[in-house]
Formats: structure tokens, sequence, C-alpha cells
């Protein structure tokens, strides 16, 4: 099994390369909304680690609520895992213990009053804290992270489909992560309704994004596929309605190129 961390892992967590306490600063805005950095003509695969310095070490998958991309992500880890490299497998919002609080704060369906400024920074937040305390480290220890959401969650959710200024979304990012950018981001695309029958089926209530209804998701799936469009290079559409198997095997070849 992958390594998932929930709780920080302690005194193995070292200060590193990128995001450490000071984000390297804000980049001005590119041409496009979207363009958090300028996208590589096509995403690396993995088929040669470690032997390749542009093969994706820091992989993120993304979708609606109930796409599957949570299964997907732990396939995955499992996948390079047994490939033999050293896997981190996050999720956004949390993975150490002040992210987790904060999750809490943005997800407690008691919480209707907040404002989208509010849960914009929150998000942020909550990131900025991930990527000081696991990420940057994993990636310069030489690790492979795989994280369920980062960045681009935010310019669907609180960007597109809540209609805050997507230039703020971008620069509101860009200081949570500082350096640390996806090499290679999965974009899990289905129809909302199919989605939403997917997340009732589990066994859990539903959280204050999820009571924000199917237009809201279908504002976020619209999101995402502009996000994809506009940054063919890193961000790769996959067909999250089919069924698990046909959607791992699509993965495997977008990010092992097998
Ligand atoms: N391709 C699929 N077809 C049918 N059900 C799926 C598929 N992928 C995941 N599921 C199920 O749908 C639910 C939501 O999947 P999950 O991976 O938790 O989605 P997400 O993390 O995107 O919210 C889970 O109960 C999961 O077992
Ligand atoms: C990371 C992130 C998540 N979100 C939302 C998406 C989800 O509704 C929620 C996280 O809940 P979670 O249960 O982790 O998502 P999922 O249902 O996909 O398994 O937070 C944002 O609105 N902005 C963000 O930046």
């Amino acid at each position: 099994m992958a390594e998932e961390i929930v709780e920080p892992t302690g005194p193995a967590v070292v200060e590193a390369l990128c995001a450490s306490g000071e984000p390297s600063g804000v980049e001005p805005l590119a041409a496009g909304p979207l363009a958090v950095e300028p996208p590589a003509a096509e995403p690396p695969t993995a088929a040669s680690f470690p032997e390749n310095p542009a093969a994706p070490r820091f992989i993120t998958l993304e979708g609606i609520d109930g796409c599957g991309k949570s299964t997907q992500a732990k396939l995955l880890a499992e996948d390079l895992e047994r490939a033999g490299y050293d896997v981190l497998l996050l999720r956004e919002p949390g993975g150490v213990t002040i992210s987790e609080k904060i999750r809490e704060l943005l997800l407690d369906p008691a919480h209707a009053a907040m404002s989208d400024t509010c849960e914009l920074l929150l998000y942020e937040a909550a990131r900025a804290q991930l990527v000081h305390e696991v990420v940057a480290p994993a990636l310069a220890q030489g690790r492979i992270v795989v994280c369920d959401r980062f960045y681009d969650s935010t310019t669907a959710y609180q960007g597109y489909a809540n209609g805050m200024d997507l230039g703020a979304v971008q620069r509101a990012n860009a200081l949570a992560v500082g350096a640390c950018h996806p090499d290679l981001t999965l974009v899990f695309d289905i129809d909302p309704a199919k989605a939403a029958a997917r997340a009732a089926a589990r066994d859990r209530a539903q959280d204050r994004m999820e009571a924000k209804g199917l237009a809201y998701q279908e504002r976020v799936a619209a999101g995402f596929r502009a996000i994809a469009a506009a940054e063919h290079g890193r961000v790769r559409l996959v067909d999250a309605s089919r069924d698990i198997d046909a959607i791992h095997a699509d993965v495997r070849a977008l990010v092992l190129g097998q």
C-alpha cells in the first residue's frame, strides 16, 4: 500500500525546496485567466522513472464530487508502488493535522453562512500547510506525490462555480503553493447526475459543498473542462463515466505509458 498521510510524520519531514515557509512570490498573471504556469507541450510519462528527470513526480486527480477520483488515486498509487517508486498519497483539503482541521470547518453543513471569500482563503490555507509540511519535502526527497484534488479544484469550485474573479483565484493559488506545481493533472469527466448517484450510494451524509446541488456541480464540471482546454499540456480529461477498470487503464496509460 502506498503511504497515506493524514497526520504529519514528525521529524522525518524535512524542510525543502519550495514553499518552505515563505512562498517564493506571486507570479504576475499570464495572458489566459487559467494559466498558473506555462503548459508543457506534452505531459511526461513515468515509463523511465527515475532516469527521466522530466517524468511526472507530482500528479493530481480532479473532478466533481463522486466522479471516482479517490478510487483511481488509490489504484494509481498502488501501481506506482508496485513499479518500485516511493509514493505519497494525499488528499485535499486535508492531509496534515492543521489542514484536516480546516477541512472540518469547510465541510461542516452547519457553516452555511460561510462567505465565498472565507471559503477561498480556507482552501488556500489548508493547501499552503500541506505543501509546506509534506508536498515540498516529499518532492525534494525524490518521492512521487499523488494528490486527490489540488489547486484546479479551487479554480473550478471557487472560481467558475462560485463566480469569483479568476485572476484573484489564480493569485491565491500561486500564493499557497509557491513553486510546487503538478506535473500532470487528470480530470475525471462525468455527467454530474451520474456522479451524484455514485456519491449518494456512499454511506455518508452530504457535506456543505455537496449540499450546493446539481446545478452547482454542473458549473464545476464546466470549469474543469475549461481548465483542461486551457492547459492541455498539463491537464488531461479522462472519461469517468465508464467502469473502474476501463478508467484505470486510461490512467495507467497517461501516467506510466502502459
Ligand atoms: N467507475 C465507477 N463506476 C461505478 N462506481 C464507481 C466508479 N468509481 C468509483 N465508484 C464508486 O462511486 C463512489 C464515489 O467514488 P469516489 O472514488 O469516492 O469518488 P470521488 O473521490 O471522486 O468523490 C464510491 O462508492 C465508489 O466505490
Ligand atoms: C481542494 C478543494 C476542494 N473543494 C471541495 C470539493 C469537494 O466538494 C470538497 C472536498 O470534499 P471531498 O469529500 O474530499 O471530495 P470528494 O467528494 O470529491 O471525495 O471540497 C473546493 O471547493 N475547493 C478546493 O480547492
